[in-house]
């Protein structure tokens, strides 16, 4: 038995059979969260896999995630080296994709400090203020002309704009770009972070593939398309007389000038082009993502949505802004984009992580170099961990403390350990401030003729799980009738 147990311990992960050349490739489908999921049930909570020559291991559970997040986090908190990410990051001088080093140590802290503190937060609330009462106008026309709203599409704008305001002062409307054209860049951008690259998998040939499929001269653009559009914010910061609230963009350029704020290096424009990325590619499609599954939710749940909307009109009794103060008192929303988040985690096998030194996850020996996937999106939708896991049933948050916060390794929105995000706050009080104000605000309805079962829930492939066709609802005044 001793003999038995000492061979198992020096195993690697179980795997599920491999080709030649591609190893797993072939089985990651459109889906790879929800194909790795199917894969885990059959092969364990820890799987090893091989993507074409990178190999690779999934965690597929809460006591694997901690293993990897919290007890193991400092072996295997570094990035990989992926060929998207590397060129929109200027080689890793970002947040996101930098490896475990004290450059990022350093970026992480300043950026912590300046960027993502709570009082940025509550610095930036007038914005969200200001927006938000822009999406009710234009909301509340429709509803007067029984219209429907496309609040995949509404959502977005949103956070595009809030962002937009909070980073470069400005909006779009009217100026270098406009909304779509901005939207355009990003969700170029976007493509080339969750795109698999065969230079990722194949070090030595793939980048003959991505020349060849037009891969490579693709990213190429897009890189070149924000690179242009940094230095044209640059360019209006240093004409524009600017008053009001300094924006990301006067802060980073005032840190520029700062010769230690780096600790042992001087901040460039490269530094600060690849930060605003991780602004603008961390904080717009998680946000909106998770505002349109919520509504989703609500809308197939009547009566989830009547209890979160009594709740929230309640505690307005009629006074016509919601504060941050208010979304403190609104226990049941919280409940509700808690399990949002269980069932659609906007990042659902989070940012890979690349392990640095050997550790074992259930006796199994985990080697440097190794790609490493958390699967949250898996955990949110396994039934022994949740009961009626494919429910939509915001009271089971109301007799225990699970939170999103990195602490309860069965709900892992924001991931865990030192790579957690640190846009938490920022990107929570959005959500929340977005659904108060569009849930008290208004009823909702479904189209004519639309039952609740026609609501698709099909998810689109990316580095995102969006909802793949448009949610459309038609909006009720309800201030009109009471
Ligand atoms: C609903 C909103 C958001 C969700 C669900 C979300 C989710 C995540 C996840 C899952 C990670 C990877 C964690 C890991 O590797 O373990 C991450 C990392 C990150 N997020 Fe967010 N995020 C959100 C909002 C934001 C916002 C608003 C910002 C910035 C303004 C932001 C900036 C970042 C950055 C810089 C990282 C990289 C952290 C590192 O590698 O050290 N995120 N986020």
């Amino acid at each position: 038995v001793f003999k038995h147990k000492k061979r198992q311990k020096n195993q690697q992960p179980p795997s599920p059979p491999s080709f030649p050349i591609i190893g797993n490739l072939h089985q990651l489908g459109e889906l790879p969260h929800q194909s790795l999921w199917k894969l885990s049930k059959k092969y364990g909570p820890v799987m090893h896999l091989k993507l074409g020559r990178v190999p690779t291991v999934v965690v597929s559970s809460p006591q694997t995630a901690k293993q990897a997040l919290k007890i193991h986090d400092l072996h295997c908190c570094s990035r990989p080296s992926l060929a998207g990410p590397r060129e929109l990051s200027y080689k890793y001088l970002d947040i996101v994709f930098s490896p475990f080093n004290d450059y990022w140590k350093e970026l992480r802290r300043m950026c912590m400090q300046e960027l993502f503190s709570a009082k940025r937060v509550h610095l930036i609330q007038p914005i969200k203020e200001e927006e938000v009462k822009k999406l009710i106008n234009s909301v509340s026309e429709s509803a007067s002309q029984k219209t429907e709203v496309n609040l995949s599409k509404k959502f977005l704008d949103l956070t595009v704009s809030v962002v937009c305001k909070a980073a470069f002062g400005l909006s779009f409307h009217g100026t270098v770009l406009n909304n779509d054209g901005f939207n355009k860049l990003i969700r170029e951008a976007f493509l080339f972070l969750g795109s698999f690259s065969a230079s990722d998998f194949f070090p030595n040939s793939g980048w003959i593939i991505d020349w060849l499929t037009g891969l490579q001269g693709r990213r190429e653009k897009s890189v070149s398309d924000l690179d242009a559009f940094y230095e044209q914010m640059f360019d209006l910061h240093k004409q524009e007389n600017k008053k009001g609230v300094e924006d990301f963009v006067d802060l980073l350029l005032r840190l520029e000038k700062d010769e230690a704020v780096l600790g042992y290096g001087k901040l460039t424009r490269n530094h600060i082009k690849a930060i605003l990325m991780n602004v603008l590619l961390g904080a717009i499609n998680t946000s909106a993502i998770t505002m349109t599954w919520a509504m989703t939710e609500l809308i197939r749940n009547p009566r989830v949505m009547k209890k979160v909307q009594s709740e929230i009109r309640n505690q307005m009794r009629n006074k016509s802004v919601i504060t941050l103060d208010d979304i403190d008192h609104l226990p049941y929303l919280n409940m509700v984009i808690k399990e949002t988040w269980r069932l659609h985690p906007p990042v659902p096998l989070l940012v890979p992580r690349e392990v640095m030194s050997e550790f074992e996850i259930n006796g199994y020996k985990i080697q440097p170099k190794t790609l490493l996937y958390v699967n949250v999106w898996a955990m949110g939708r396994d039934p022994d961990i949740w009961k009626d896991a494919e429910t939509f049933l915001p009271e089971r948050f109301v007799d225990n403390n699970i939170d999103f916060k990195g602490q309860n390794f069965e709900l892992l929105p924001f991931g865990s350990g030192r790579r957690i995000c640190p846009g938490m706050y920022m990107g929570t009080t959005m959500v929340e401030f977005g659904l108060a104000n569009m849930l008290y605000q208004f009823d909702w309805q479904l189209q004519e003729g639309m039952v609740v079962e026609d609501i698709d829930m099909e998810e689109s492939p990316g580095l995102n799980t969006s909802k793949k066709k448009d949610l459309l609802l038609v909006p009720v005044k309800y201030l009109d009738h009471c």
